[in-house]
């Protein structure tokens, strides 16, 4: 890379002034997918921006998911598991797997890493300070019939956010500390749910009302069909993108708890390519910004 000059440093930082004044004091939450968590180096490029941000007096919440690592360890203990609308089918040996990659593995190396580069990260699954409270989803199917009932579909222990008690992430936020939390939530019979981290994500930033919800994940952002990248989308594009086919797949339910994290009240949410190093500084501090950026209009 081309040595920078003293002049264009300063106009970096200058760049970012703004931002820094308009941010300081809010709540960030950021969603760390597992497919952006591709290399080491990537990795401490993440935990560096994070650190930056609490310096200069944003509250970062890192959400993360881990669907490949998961997927891993799986795949080393002899198991597979299908996938139905995105989402995990986890019988009670995968859900023991899915706690220990999340709150263990995954969860405790992220927080390493911001900790390395000099933040202080709590780790936390929704067991913590009883602060996730999940339901179990059903998916239901029409029937091959029109007269047939539809089909419900039993996915395991996959829960969906029943409501979240902030007070242990607030807490953690509001002094040094940085929350760092893996998306398993707690019945009320007292068990674990695996819970989808995009949808964790919404709800944490609806319910702690933050400024933004960035979702890190491993394509530059929302695309049309001919590739070109989108942004400034409005609530009405995302449901007629949604409806003309051209968002699809594990994009449908990020962009569905977008949509419910905006309508919840957070200002702005940004989908953006967690594969480039330092992008959630990018996105934060830069004119030009990254990704997809979705407004509630
Ligand atoms: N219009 C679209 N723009 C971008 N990605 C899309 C679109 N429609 C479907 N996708 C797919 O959604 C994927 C992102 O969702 P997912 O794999 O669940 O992400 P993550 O694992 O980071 O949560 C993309 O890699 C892409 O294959
Ligand atoms: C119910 C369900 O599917 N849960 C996800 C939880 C992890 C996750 O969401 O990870 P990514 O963000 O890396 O995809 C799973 O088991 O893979």
């Amino acid at each position: 890379m081309k040595e920078k000059t003293a002049h264009q440093i300063a106009h970096v930082l200058i760049e970012a002034l703004p931002y820094i004044q308009k941010f300081k004091g809010k709540t960030v939450v950021i969603k760390y997918g597992g497919n952006a968590m591709i290399d080491e180096n990537l990795k401490h490029s993440f935990a560096r921006d994070i650190v930056i941000m609490k310096l200069v007096g944003i509250n970062p919440i890192v959400v993360h998911g881990g669907g490949p690592q998961i997927g891993d360890l799986l795949k080393r203990l002899g198991k597979t598991s299908e996938f139905i609308d995105g989402m995990r089918v986890t019988d009670s040996e995968t859900m023991d797997v899915v706690e220990m990659v999340l709150g263990g593995l995954v969860n405790k190396e992220i927080v390493n890493m911001i900790n390395m580069q000099g933040g202080k990260a709590v780790g936390l699954t929704g067991k913590d300070g009883n602060f996730i409270h999940a339901r179990k989803i059903n998916i239901t199917r029409a029937g091959a019939n029109l007269e047939d009932a539809p089909e419900i579909i039993d996915l395991g222990h996959v829960g969906e956010v029943s409501s979240i008690d902030p007070a242990v992430v607030e807490m953690l936020g509001n002094s040094d500390f940085i929350p760092v939390i893996a998306p398993i939530g707690v019945g009320k019979d007292g068990h674990s749910y695996n819970i989808n981290a995009d949808l964790v994500a919404g709800k944490v930033a609806e319910v702690l009302k933050a400024e933004k919800l960035i979702l890190l994940t491993n394509i530059p952002g929302i695309m049309d069909k001919a590739g070109n990248l989108l942004t400034g989308l409005s609530l009405t594009d995302i449901d007629n993108l949604i409806e003309d086919g051209t968002i699809s797949g594990g994009m449908i339910p990020k962009t569905r708890c977008a949509t419910d994290a905006l309508k919840g009240g957070v200002n702005s949410v940004h989908i953006i390519d967690g594969r480039i190093e330092h992008s959630v500084l990018l996105e934060l501090f830069t004119d030009q910004g990254i990704g997809t950026l979705m407004l509630r209009r």
